[in-house]
This record gives structure tokens, C-alpha cells and sequence, in this order.
């Protein structure tokens, strides 16, 4: 059963949130954000760019399809984005008791606790979403009523691509065409989408030098915190970008092929999260509705003149995308492996191909 005591949501503006735990019981801190998506906790949680924040569920009850078994082949779940769950807490209006769908095995309490991730339900997440939206994210913290007190924590304080990013070389054989996928902290469904495709994908770690590596294309991954502590990236890439065997990125990847390009990144006052943000491509009126996760966005007014705004967000007008004028490079800061979330975008996995 879960735990279901007495705990408090404080944000570092001093305000306070009462609430009941489930999950692990345990406190937590981190950075507060929240995620609009109706469904999609098992992919939101397990999404590596989430490492080191408090998960905010805007949709008012959660848990009510269970969690999935986590079938692994070649270490790629069927389900999950990742190994294991990234978040530091995650906060729900109604937590739902009952679960019930076809591949679910056990509750989301459960698999919070195994995990050992605490939760906290009874939170009034429309008012907390009013307050991040005016006041921006925030570091926040979840604590006990009979325990002492814990510090905040910044994520943006450490390099968490370092912690999420594969160790070594990990390579999926199939097809004739090589790509080199620079590891930030993938998503599963970045690499089922791409192993669909027939390739031959060698996955690095974000630092590691590729430029030994004989391939056909590069593909750079999304990945938590600042794009700042990727310098190593950013190096390779340029060094990259001086041939012209085409470059795909997705998120940070769209980040930091922006900043090898000579561009500056921002933090977002609340960032995009969610499963339904408009985008329109650059130049026309065509729109596509995408999966987001991200708090940094491109300055495209920093590109110089071989570079061009690819997307641009229909909310607030900030970039989602950028390409290069003459050569095969491109990237969005949206998701289109979406996962959890719209497949509208997925036709550039097969874009990306064409031109290998
Ligand atoms: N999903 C991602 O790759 C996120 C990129 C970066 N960490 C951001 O928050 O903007």
C-alpha cells in the first residue's frame, strides 16, 4: 500500500503546497516544471531530459493505466524511454488507486517505490502551474511534516548529460548505412525509430570523438540540463560540420548544432512540456502539432546568414528548429519519436535517411 502520509511541496519562493505521499517515501528536491500531456507518464518519466526535476502532471488524474513490464531487446524497452525513471518526484492532483489496461502489471505507486521516487497527490497542480507560468520554473522541494528539514537542489548545477549518456560504444547492426548517434540521453524511441530504418547506428558517449568513425550521417540526441556543460559536443560538431555528411538533432541536439553554428542559447522563463505544441514550418502556413520536453530555446536572431529558423513555436514564437542554407544539416527542438505524444513529425526520421 502506499504511503500515504502528511508532506508538503515548498517552492523556493516560499510557497507551500500540502499534499499526501505515494511512491517512495522519501524526500526530494529539484526543479519544479510541468507537462500539459493528457497520458504518457511511463514515457515522461523514463525520459533522460527530465534528470534531476519535480514532474508536475497538469492532467488531474494519473495512474489510472498502470505501468507497463519493462521488455528489454538489445537493452531498448518496449515501453520505456530509458532504464529507469529520471524524475526526482512527481506531483498529481488524484493519484488513481485502480489501474486497469491491457499491458499494465503493477501500479504507478509501485513502480515509484521500486524506484525509489516519491510522489505527492492532492495537489491543486492548476494553481501550481498559474505560479510557475507567472513566476517561471522554480526549485522546489518535497518534505515531511515530522522530519527535518532538506537543502534545494539545482540541477543546472552539474553536468547531467555526463550522468545519463551511455559509458562506452554501443553499437546496433543491421543495415549498410552507418550512423553515429552522440549520446546526450537518449530516448528509446529515438533509437527504435531509427533501427526501423535499417541502419547501422553506433551509439557514443556525448564527448567521445568521433571523427575516426567511417559513417554516413550523424544523428545528436535530447539530454537534461544546460546545453552549456556540452562543450565537448559542440567541438566535435563543428569539427563535423566542415565536411558535409548530413547532421540530424532532436532537442539538445537542436541546441547544440545552434550553438556550433555560432548561436546563443536561453533559458525559457517555464519551458515547453507537453504533448500538443503547434509549430509552423519557417516561410509557411504549414503546421504540425508535437510532443515537447525542453526549458532552453535557440536565439535564431544569433544565427549568422549559411543558417535559417527551420520551425518556429506558434505559442510563443520562440525557434524549434534550424537548417543550414546549402548543406544537409538540420535539427527541432521538438520531439518527432514522439513518445509519449503526436507521430505527426515522424517523416523526418525518413528525411534524414534520404539523405544518408
Ligand atoms: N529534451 C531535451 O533534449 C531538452 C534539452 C535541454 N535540456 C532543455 O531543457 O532545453
Amino acid at each position: 500500500m502506499y504511503t500515504d502520509k502528511a508532506v508538503r511541496l515548498v517552492l523556493e519562493n516560499g510557497m507551500v503546497f500540502q499534499g499526501r505521499s505515494f511512491g517512495a517515501e522519501k524526500m526530494t528536491s529539484g526543479e519544479v516544471v510541468f507537462n500539459t500531456a493528457m497520458v504518457g507518464y511511463p514515457e515522461n518519466l523514463t525520459d533522460p531530459s527530465y534528470e534531476g526535476q519535480i514532474l508536475t502532471l497538469t492532467y488531474p488524474i494519473i495512474g489510472n493505466y498502470g505501468v507497463p513490464a519493462n521488455n528489454q531487446v538489445d537493452g531498448i524497452s518496449d515501453f520505456f524511454e530509458s532504464e529507469r525513471i529520471h524524475v526526482n518526484g512527481l506531483i498529481v492532483q488524484e493519484y488513481s488507486r485502480e489501474y486497469s489496461h491491457w499491458n499494465a502489471v503493477k501500479s504507478l505507486d509501485e513502480w515509484l517505490r521500486e524506484e525509489n521516487v516519491p510522489g505527492i497527490y492532492g495537489i491543486d497542480t492548476r494553481m501550481l502551474t498559474k505560479v510557475l507560468r507567472e513566476k517561471g520554473s522554480m526549485l522546489g522541494k518535497i518534505v515531511y511534516d515530522d522530519a527535518d528539514d532538506i537543502p534545494y537542489y539545482d540541477p543546472e548545477s552539474e553536468n547531467l548529460v555526463d550522468k545519463v549518456s551511455c559509458k562506452q560504444i554501443i553499437e546496433y547492426k543491421q543495415g549498410e548505412k552507418k550512423v553515429v548517434l552522440v549520446d546526450c540521453g537518449v530516448k528509446h524511441n529515438i533509437i527504435r525509430q531509427l533501427l526501423s530504418k535499417n541502419l547501422h547506428l553506433i551509439r557514443v558517449p556525448w564527448d567521445y570523438d568521433f571523427s575516426g568513425i567511417d559513417y554516413d550521417g550523424l544523428f545528436i540526441t535530447n539530454g537534461p540540463g544546460s546545453p552549456d556543460y556540452c562543450g565537448a559536443t559542440v567541438e566535435h560538431l563543428r569539427k563535423a560540420m566542415a565536411g558535409d555528411k548530413p547532421i540530424f538533432g532532436i532537442c539538445m541536439g537542436n541546441q547544440l548544432l545552434a550553438k556550433a553554428a555560432g548561436a546563443k542559447v536561453y533559458k525559457l522563463k517555464y519551458g515547453h512540456r507537453g504533448a500538443n505544441q503547434p509549430v509552423r514550418k519557417a516561410g509557411t502556413n504549414t503546421c504540425y502539432v508535437t510532443s515537447q520536453n525542453h526549458g532552453y530555446a535557440v536565439d535564431d536572431k544569433t544565427l549568422d546568414g549559411d543558417w535559417l529558423p527551420y520551425f518556429v513555436n506558434m505559442n510563443d514564437a520562440t525557434n524549434e528548429g534550424i537548417r543550414h542554407l546549402s548543406k544537409p544539416f538540420f535539427s527541432v527542438q521538438f520531439h518527432p519519436e514522439a513518445a509519449a505524444g503526436p507521430t505527426d513529425t515522424e517523416f523526418f526520421f525518413d528525411d534524414f535517411v534520404k539523405l544518408l
